[in-house]
């Protein structure tokens, strides 16, 4: 190969960085030449080394060709991937689309279902009540069956014991009628006997009755009830001597016609005067009165727990009783050819004035003529007062229980309910026997207002007035009582002094037959209250206020004296 002419050039170069080609500069041949072969050299070398890139680059271009290839492989695949993706999307979307249309289906066929679901529960509901019903029907049924067979056999047995109870029956018939003969023989002479047996006594009798201790009531008394039914001894608190060294208790003796103890029931009281009620039928002026300190037991006895509303039961007292008893006296009389007349009478003495209750409570003024006919006979100080006929017990009872309604009661240290009147209910009763006697009988029931120490209770105003109204009035039946026994003939007898003693006038003193309730609390705080209650009683039951009488009349004499 030939050089080009390169002279004194030196190769300026800056190491690290190759200067242009055209730039070389050649001093002298030898180093032209050095530099020819060295470039020849290097074109050798650049040569064999294309040569050993040759191989390479055909290695790379297969490389090339490879990736090529992987990549359109790749390419397809991922399409072919797209594809089946889109397939399959395709295919979850149809599956979706086809879930969602089958659960629409699935909803309307179930929402369809529903009622038939529905349906079948209340069937089935229905179905089971029927069956426990059908279990319960069989169950009765059964028992039914079981009681039936029991009610026969019980039936047998019935028969067989009310055949042997009728012959028992026609036995007992037998013999009760013998006895109600032998009774009925008997009976008037039992009255007449019991009758006589009064008129001998003479006096005013007296029954004492102590009540129960009531739930909010604190210690009792010590009451000796002896077992004759007549006397008592009642005892103190312990109490100091003068000296306070030692102790010692009061004792009390009372004797009455009957002592009734807390236990003593209504109908037993009644049985006591039931033959002094029953004279008033044959004749005789009978009072019962009731005396005694507030809460002490009056209207309990003469009434009963109720304010007279109760017609029937066991606690029913002294009047709703005697009202039943009277009406069914006079109907037995009936059939013994008597009639009677019977006429009812209400009143009530409050703070001195004397209200008539069957004339709607007409405030009476027992003036000049009331005056006059107690001071003669007791019987006609009450005849200008309304005195209705009545014809049942029933009627009277209703009559009766206005009265308890509107009589004047009011609130005191001792009783809720106690009773600030007297109260005097009068049955008068007329009998006629066709051709034969004519009786006039009458029965006053009395409820006096209870005695109240105003000290201790320090009532006011119109408790004061009413409380002193009733100890005022009392005290007068005491003054009447002390003259009664006093008993001297032709003396001053102080009736008029109340309204109170002039309505008792002829219960009292005159021909009258008398029993006085005394009606004591059996509590150790009211003893002072008792004893003087028992005091005043053993009073009246001292005096002795002459026989009493029988009203009768023949029949023709009887007709006059009323015409
Ligand atoms: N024998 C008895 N058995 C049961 N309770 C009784 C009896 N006696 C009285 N009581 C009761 O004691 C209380 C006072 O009785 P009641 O009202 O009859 O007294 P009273 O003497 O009429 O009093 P007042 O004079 O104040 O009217 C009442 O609650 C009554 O029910």
């Amino acid at each position: 190969m030939v050089l080009g002419d390169i002279t004194n050039t030196r190769l300026q170069r800056t190491p690290g960085k190759p200067k242009p080609a055209q730039v070389y500069v050649f001093r002298e041949e030898g180093e032209k030449a050095a530099w020819a072969n060295a470039l020849h050299e290097q074109e050798q070398r650049l040569e064999a080394l294309r040569d050993q890139l040759k191989p390479l680059r055909a290695q790379v271009k297969e490389l090339r060709r490879k990736k090529a290839e992987a990549e359109q492989q790749m390419a397809v695949r991922q399409k072919e991937q797209r594809l089946h993706t889109q397939d399959a999307e395709l295919r979850i979307f149809e599956l979706h689309e086809g879930e969602a249309g089958l659960s629409a289906q699935l909803q309307l066929l179930l929402e369809e279902l529903r009622p038939e679901e529905q349906m079948q529960e209340r069937l089935n509901q229905g179905l089971q009540a029927k069956e426990a019903a059908l279990m319960e029907d069989r169950n009765k049924v059964e028992e039914l069956v079981a009681e039936k067979a029991a009610r026969e056999a019980e039936g047998h047995a019935k028969i067989r014991r009310a055949s042997a109870l009728a012959a028992g029956a026609h036995a007992e018939r037998g013999a009760q009628r013998r006895r109600s003969e032998v009774l009925a023989d008997n009976l008037p002479r039992a009255r007449a006997l019991h009758n006589s047996y009064l008129n001998l006594k003479g006096n005013i009798r007296v029954f004492c009755r102590f009540r129960p201790r009531l739930p909010n009531e604190a210690e009792e008394a010590k009451v000796d009830f002896h077992g004759d039914e007549q006397s008592i001894t009642l005892q103190s608190e312990m109490l100091k001597s003068v000296t306070g060294l030692s102790e010692h208790c009061n004792s009390y003796d009372f004797h009455f016609d009957h002592i009734f103890t807390p236990q003593s029931s209504q109908a037993e009281v009644f049985e006591e005067l039931a033959m002094l009620v029953q004279s008033a039928l044959d004749g005789y002026r009978v009072a019962i009165f009731a005396y005694g300190q507030t809460g002490g037991g009056k209207t309990y006895t003469m009434d009963g727990p109720a304010p007279m509303s109760e017609t029937s039961g066991e606690s029913r007292g002294v009047i709703p009783r005697t009202v039943d008893l009277i009406f069914q006296e006079v109907q037995e009389l009936s059939s013994k050819g008597w009639s009677f007349e019977v006429r009812c009478t209400l009143l009530e003495v409050y703070n001195e004035s004397v209200f008539d209750i069957l004339a709607s409570r007409q405030k009476l003024d027992m003036g000049k003529e009331t005056n006059r006919a107690a001071g003669t006979d007791g019987r006609q100080a009450i005849e200008h007062f309304t005195s209705r006929p009545v014809s049942d017990a029933a009627q009277v009872h209703r009559l009766l229980a206005k009265a308890a309604r509107e009589r004047h009661v009011s609130s005191t240290a001792l009783n809720d309910r106690s009773s600030r009147s007297h109260s005097v209910f009068q049955l008068s009763l007329e009998g006629f026997r066709h051709g034969g006697e004519s009786v006039s009988g009458l029965l006053s029931l009395v409820d006096l207002a209870g005695s109240e120490r105003v000290s201790a209770s320090m009532v006011s105003g119109d408790r004061l007035k009413e409380a002193q109204y009733i100890n005022r009035s009392l005290s007068a039946l005491g003054d009447v009582v002390e003259a009664l026994k006093r008993k001297k003939p032709g003396s001053h007898v102080p009736y008029r002094n109340s309204r109170l003693t002039m309505l008792l006038k002829d219960s009292l003193g005159g021909d009258a037959k008398a029993l006085m309730f005394v009606n004591v609390s059996p509590c150790l705080s009211q003893l002072p209250e008792t004893l003087s209650s028992l005091r005043f009683a053993a009073k009246v039951h001292a005096c002795e206020v002459g026989l009493a009488r029988r009203h009768v009349e023949d029949a023709s004499r009887a007709k006059e004296s009323r015409s």
